[in-house]
């Protein structure tokens, strides 16, 4: 497709999103614009855009697609923006924002203006932010859930989901409402959870240091979102106020069902406790994206000497298999380490995985 896709805040989401339409529309011209200057000058060095502008209406006036990914409760200002604009008439306005009731009743004021709005949410991410972060294959085989309005056209989805092909995620239409009570359950209440973790061990750090030392494995695991870009999840549990409140009220009431198994000793009862949410989590796709990371991580159980991470980098590079994060993680202290290393594709942790098996000895899994 030809036309003039304009991208509003040039961070991981827009960028790979801008990536992603490059890919499959190589004669569209991608204009970007973000609040930090630095963004901006990032996304075209990086060719994540073909250019950037210095106002909102400079990229907003040509535009024949618009992508607000800005935290959600920018992505309301910039509606409001847009809607005092000269736009294109037959000008496409989406965004990408995790929540969808707020942003959609927003849109209104576009809609009023003869002016096209699908709210959008790619349902895959990182804890990582920035436009450094982009991938173009970020959202490939996640949910991308589109929240039309009634009044909207078929042909006008038809068209953003051709805009949108590049991203190789599976297009699925809600309402606004359903769209926000299920990514308050499966993705705004976990990342509450998940700080509140690290809030909890923090505070036990303060008279102990020895927690944060041993923090690995499992606590790492479920706090990894904790990592996530404040500003963005303050905005969420603003917006998902309604539905984050009762979830918190099941989620405390849940809490004391545990409290009672642990003290009154019901062994049976929390050994199956236990074991359903094995057996649920368990039979999550493997194949998707979404709320499993978009990140394939594979650890190395690797002896603690200096040179071991180029030692096994080296392994990889033989085999050209690029990685995206790397890092170790001391469990057993001063005897060996689990090198977890991070890569784009399944199929290069598989490579990695038959690489490192072939170089050395080092047992790996993919936890
Ligand atoms: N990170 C994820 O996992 C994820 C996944 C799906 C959807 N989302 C949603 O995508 C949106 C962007 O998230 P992200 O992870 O890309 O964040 P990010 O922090 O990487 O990028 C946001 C960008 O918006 C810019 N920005 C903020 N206010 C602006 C304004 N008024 N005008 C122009 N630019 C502005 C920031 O400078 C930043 O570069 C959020 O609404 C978020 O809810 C995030
Ligand atoms: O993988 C992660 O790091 C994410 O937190 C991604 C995640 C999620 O909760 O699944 C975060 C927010 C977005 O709205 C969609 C995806």
């Amino acid at each position: 497709m030809n036309g003039r896709v304009f991208v509003i805040g040039l961070g991981l989401i827009g960028g790979s999103l801008a990536l992603s339409i490059k890919n499959n529309h190589p004669h569209c011209t991608i204009i970007g614009f973000d609040i930090a200057e630095k963004n901006k000058k990032l996304g075209k060095m990086l060719g994540v855009i073909d250019d950037c502008v210095d106002t909102l209406e400079d990229g907003a006036e040509e535009a024949d697609l618009i992508i607000i990914a800005t935290p959600v409760r920018q992505a309301e200002m910039m509606i409001e923006k847009l809607a005092q604009m000269p736009l294109k008439n037959d000008v496409l306005v989406t965004d990408v924002g995790s929540t969808k009731g707020k942003v959609v009743e927003k849109s209104r004021l576009l809609q009023e203006k003869g002016i096209t709005f699908i709210g959008g949410h790619p349902m895959a991410g990182s804890h990582k932010s920035g436009v450094s972060a982009s991938k173009a294959l970020l959202f490939e085989n996640a949910f991308y859930l589109l929240t039309p309005e009634e009044t909207v056209d078929k042909n006008s989805v038809q068209l953003l989901m051709n805009w949108l092909s590049g991203t190789r995620a599976k297009f699925l239409v809600v309402s606004p409402e359903e769209h926000d009570l299920l990514t308050g359950v499966i993705s705004h209440l976990p990342h509450i959870v998940a700080a509140s973790l690290v809030h909890q061990a923090d505070d036990v750090a303060k008279s102990n240091e020895l927690v944060t030392r041993l923090a690995a494995g499992g606590f790492r695991d479920i706090t990894r979102i904790a990592s996530s870009s404040p500003a963005m999840w303050r905005d969420i549990l603003l917006h998902n106020k309604t539905v984050l409140l009762e979830l918190l009220d099941k989620w405390t009431k849940e809490m004391e069902k545990v409290k009672t198994l642990i003290k009154t000793e019901e062994a049976d009862e929390i050994f199956d406790y236990f074991q359903v949410a094995k057996n649920v989590r368990d039979e999550l796709p493997q194949n998707q994206k979404g709320a499993i990371p978009a990140f394939y991580d594979l650890y190395v159980d690797v002896p603690d000497y200096p040179g071991i991470i180029s030692e096994v980098t080296g392994f990889l590079a033989k085999e050209n298999i690029s990685i995206t994060n790397i890092r170790i993680i001391e469990t057993r202290e001063e005897i060996y380490g689990v090198l977890v290393i991070s890569f784009q594709t399944e199929e290069d942790r598989k490579r990695a995985q038959a690489c490192i098996a072939a170089y050395s000895t080092y047992e790996t899994s993919i936890g």
